[in-house]
């Protein structure tokens, strides 16, 4: 996706992996909306960007994205000050298995409605321009993990992005919906999760076994990848210390036979 004069919509961009996407998305020449629950870090990281990219092309919006008016209030806050929307990551997301109602509500429930209200917004049907939609997920949306209910938030954000990816309706709406999955990063999310200690034990085995910790700048590469390939809709791109890998291009059972798919009928 060619992103020069594009406007882009991140959630959970005051740090971390958000902020890196950010960053990247800003470096491509679009417009950013940094959306955030952290007003300290979400106003510092756009007075950050606006000294290094232009005042006119970051905005920081106060924005719990779990409260659906703050959301939908949010992404009309975008159209209205940059004039329109091309671009939305679906990002924040916690780690807390202890409140797992709350992780379930930010990571897939928040997800599913960004995803609604990027087609709101972009969907031709509606009036919009197409677009694209990234939701961050996780390896362990792919794999087992220790904590379940996050793995489950993770393995939902991947069906939704796979189901939202069928080739009819990025016919009718025009909207690519891809899907991030990466390993363990450095960021805050690793430093307290609210998990029980056997779960907190395994994930430090996993992470030694699995060759230790990405920093952010190698999940931005998978972004990257991501805004590059313009043919990729519901795809799914696992991202670690190995390297990058699309998963899931296996046909169903509807299309083992033939192993062929319905061609894309517009790319956005
Ligand atoms: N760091 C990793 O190892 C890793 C690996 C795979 C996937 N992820 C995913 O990457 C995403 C970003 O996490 P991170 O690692 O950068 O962690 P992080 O804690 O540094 O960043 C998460 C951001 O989301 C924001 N946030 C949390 N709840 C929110 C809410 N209700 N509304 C709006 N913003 C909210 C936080 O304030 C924070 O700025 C998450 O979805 C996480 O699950 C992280
Ligand atoms: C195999 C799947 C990895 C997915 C990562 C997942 O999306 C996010 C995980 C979030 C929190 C995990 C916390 C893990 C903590 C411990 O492993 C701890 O040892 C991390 C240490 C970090 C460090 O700086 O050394």
């Amino acid at each position: 996706m060619q992103l020069s004069g594009k406007v882009a919509l991140v959630t959970g961009a005051a740090q971390g992996l958000g902020k890196g996407c950010a960053e990247a998305i800003l470096e491509r020449g679009a417009k950013v909306a940094l959306l955030d629950t952290n007003e300290s870090a979400g106003q510092e990281t756009a007075a950050d960007f606006a000294l290094k990219y232009g005042a006119d092309r970051c905005t920081f919006i106060l924005c719990d994205v779990t409260a659906k008016d703050q959301l939908e209030g949010a992404f009309q806050k975008v159209v209205d000050h940059f004039g329109g929307l091309d671009l939305v990551v679906n990002n924040a997301g916690i780690l807390n298995e202890v409140q797992w109602e709350k992780c379930i509500d930010v990571n897939l429930v928040s997800v599913v409605r960004g995803c609604h209200l990027g087609l709101r917004y972009m969907g031709k049907q509606n009036g919009g321009n197409g677009g694209l939609i990234i939701n961050m997920s996780s390896v362990a949306g792919l794999y087992a993990f220790p904590s379940p209910v996050y793995a489950t938030t993770k393995a939902g954000v991947v069906g939704l992005t796979r189901s939202l990816g069928m080739d009819y309706k990025l016919g009718r709406d025009c909207v690519r919906v891809n899907a991030l999955c990466p390993s363990f990063t450095t960021t805050a999310i690793l430093a307290d999760p609210e998990v029980p200690e056997d779960q907190y034990q395994h994930m430090k085995d996993m992470l030694e076994r699995g060759g230790g910790l990405m920093q952010i700048p190698d999940v931005v590469k998978g972004l990257a990848k991501l805004l590059d390939e313009d043919d990729k809709n519901g795809a799914v791109l696992e991202v670690t210390v190995q390297g990058m890998k699309y998963h899931g291009d296996e046909s169903g059972p509807w299309d083992r036979e033939s192993g062929t798919h319905q061609p894309n009928l517009c790319i956005a």
